[in-house]
């Protein structure tokens, strides 16, 4: 810069050679910009940008995806990364509710760094559950391996073809037909609580997870948990706990990833982990106890023909195949651990929700409950002496009330799977390589397309004549296709059973003024409040 004095004033000039530096930094950056953006525009064609490069979904024939798969309109720019944020658990479940109704069919999500494609109806949820490429679980079951590892729930690919053979053998018939004895035994020790009581208002919560948990614990483990002090209770409470943890996961997508997640949050369930995998370490090294035990006590006893095997009279226990299997080492202790986490906890909380509401809606129509119970006068006698499996079979009516129950309220309300690889799928979108799929079992089973009138509670829906022109994929509480549910025929005679034994016994009355049900997003069908119903003595 130079200075020129005049008579009064001073004049100031800049050199040029400043100037052009100027301009020419102008340039650049304008031509860095338009390249960026050229860059950016072409990019976004292909990738979600602003969703964290969510690859985006394409068609078979080249026309919009919109045009297919409706794609809602997000809260902020970020895609649909956000539209939970600041939403309690309820309100979640509400979202995802609006969005089935109102886009009827199936809808596209960008979430966080990938797309996420929701379906509600039953052709293309059969076309997922049986498409080769889609057997692994969605992102949101990888939350789940501090507590079940990867068991055969949340297991990939090879581990889980391996693991569902060997626990398949665990649900045959003979073997469910063994554990009859007990379910029986907890039933009635279910109704025992109420001795002496004509009537009494029933939490439908701690009584029958005590159920459920000693059921799963004493078949499927054999051991007895009333010999485990405290244990069991506190398992309970620290699963809910650890649910509760898995929902402020999914709710939150800054806890998607495990850095930020094990920085800030895991501390806080830390405690109720190390129990629960207590609970099931102490589970596996009391039956290794008893079944070296029993194996010794059934080789003193052998009869020339008996075989010390599944056939014997005296049940085995489901963990009995693992332990079995480890010492062939087709599987290491560590793999007990992740199996036996896996099916206490699937045996424990699915039934549970079957049971809860069965019992809400046994209450709310009582010409139902009255058929069933007719039903079981008819057919099982007053000393349960032939309360067998093939019985069970028989009771029809409450098999349909059952279905219907499971069909209103399925314990699992959403699945979801993960695409390994770029999918194409029957209807013509190609979902890329790591999309995720939901597939709202919830409003399946309240889809309008499917179900007539479908909020209303009529179990007749299942009578055989009735549901010859359903699609079969429109009815699915234990999911379909291969990864289907293993402990379905498992869980059915449970909680069959449990009905009975209380049918027999109780009159199941609602209580006055009950509050009207808010459902919560969960692993499983949640409610903010805990149901109750009346029992009254059958006299
Ligand atoms: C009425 C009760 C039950 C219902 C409604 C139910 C429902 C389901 C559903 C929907 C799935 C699929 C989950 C998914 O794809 O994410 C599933 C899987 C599974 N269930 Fe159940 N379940 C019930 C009881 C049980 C019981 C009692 C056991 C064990 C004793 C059990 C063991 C399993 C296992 C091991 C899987 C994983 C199968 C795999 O991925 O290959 N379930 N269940």
């Amino acid at each position: 810069m130079g200075e020129v004095e005049t008579e009064n004033t001073t004049v100031y000039f800049v050199e040029r050679s400043g100037s052009v530096d100027n301009n020419m930094l102008i340039l650049w950056l304008l031509a860095v910009l338009s390249v960026l953006i050229h860059w950016l525009y072409k990019v976004n064609k292909d990738y979600y940008i602003l969703s964290f490069f969510a690859r985006r979904a394409r068609t078979k024939d080249g026309r919009s995806v919109e045009s297919l798969v409706p794609t809602p309109k997000s809260r902020t720019i970020f895609g649909n990364c956000f539209d939970c944020i600041g939403k309690d658990n309820a309100e979640v479940f509400q979202f995802f509710r609006d969005q089935a109704v109102r886009y009827g069919e199936c809808y596209l999500h960008y979430t966080p760094g990938k797309a996420s494609f929701n379906v509600i109806d039953a052709p293309t949820v059969e076309n997922i559950l049986n498409h080769p490429k889609l057997i692994n679980k969605g992102f949101m079951y990888d939350f789940l391996h501090p507590f079940l590892k990867t068991g055969v729930l949340t297991a990939k690919e090879k581990k889980w073809h391996t693991r569902r053979g060997m626990l398949q053998r665990t649900f045959h018939y003979n073997i469910l037909n063994q554990f009859q004895e007990i379910f029986i035994a907890e039933s009635l020790k279910f109704v025992e609580q109420f001795k002496g009581k004509e009537s009494c208002i029933v939490s439908l919560r701690d009584p029958i997870y005590r159920f459920t948990l000693n059921s799963i614990c004493e078949t499927a483990m054999g051991v007895k948990l009333d010999e485990m002090g405290d244990s069991g209770s506190h398992y309970r409470d620290n699963l809910h706990h650890i649910d509760e943890g898995f929902v402020r996961r999914i709710r939150n997508p800054f806890y998607w990833g495990d850095f930020w997640y094990n920085l800030f949050a895991a501390r806080d369930y830390a405690a109720a982990l190390k129990q629960v995998n207590g609970f099931s370490s102490d589970i596996i090294a009391k039956r290794r106890i008893l079944l070296e035990e029993e194996l010794e006590n059934r080789r003193l006893n052998q009869s020339a023909d008996d075989d010390i095997g599944f056939t014997s009279k005296k049940p085995f226990a489901m963990l009995d195949t693992l332990i079995c299997a480890e010492k062939d080492g087709l599987i290491d202790h560590k793999g007990i651990c992740e199996e036996v986490d896996t099916l206490i906890y699937e045996g424990y909380d699915s039934p549970f929700h079957v049971i809860k509401f069965g019992l809400m809606n046994m209450s709310l129509y009582p010409d139902h409950q009255e058929n069933c119970y007719r039903e079981v006068q008819e057919l099982i006698r007053d000393d349960l002496s032939n309360l067998d499996t093939r019985q069970l079979n028989n009771l029809k009516n409450l098999d349909c009330f059952l279905k219907e129950t499971m069909r209103l309220f399925p314990s699992g309300p959403i699945l979801a799977r993960q695409a390994v690889e770029e999918t194409e799928l029957a209807n013509g979108l190609i979902l890329p390589k790591g999309s995720h799929i939901n597939i709202h079992i919830f409003d399946i089973h309240r889809n309008p397309k499917h179900w007539d009138s479908p909020e209303e509670f009529r179990p007749d829906r299942f009578l055989t004549e009735n549901c010859q022109w359903r699609h079969p994929y429109a009815y699915i509480p234990f999911s379909a296709g291969s990864r289907n549910c293993l402990g379905k025929k498992f869980a059915m005679q449970e909680i069959k059973t449990l009905l009975v034994v209380i049918l027999k016994h109780f009159r199941i009355v609602p209580i006055t003024n009950p509050e009207p049900i808010v459902f919560q997003m969960g692993i499983q069908l949640r409610t903010t409040n805990t149901l109750k119903v009346k029992f009254v003595r059958r006299t």
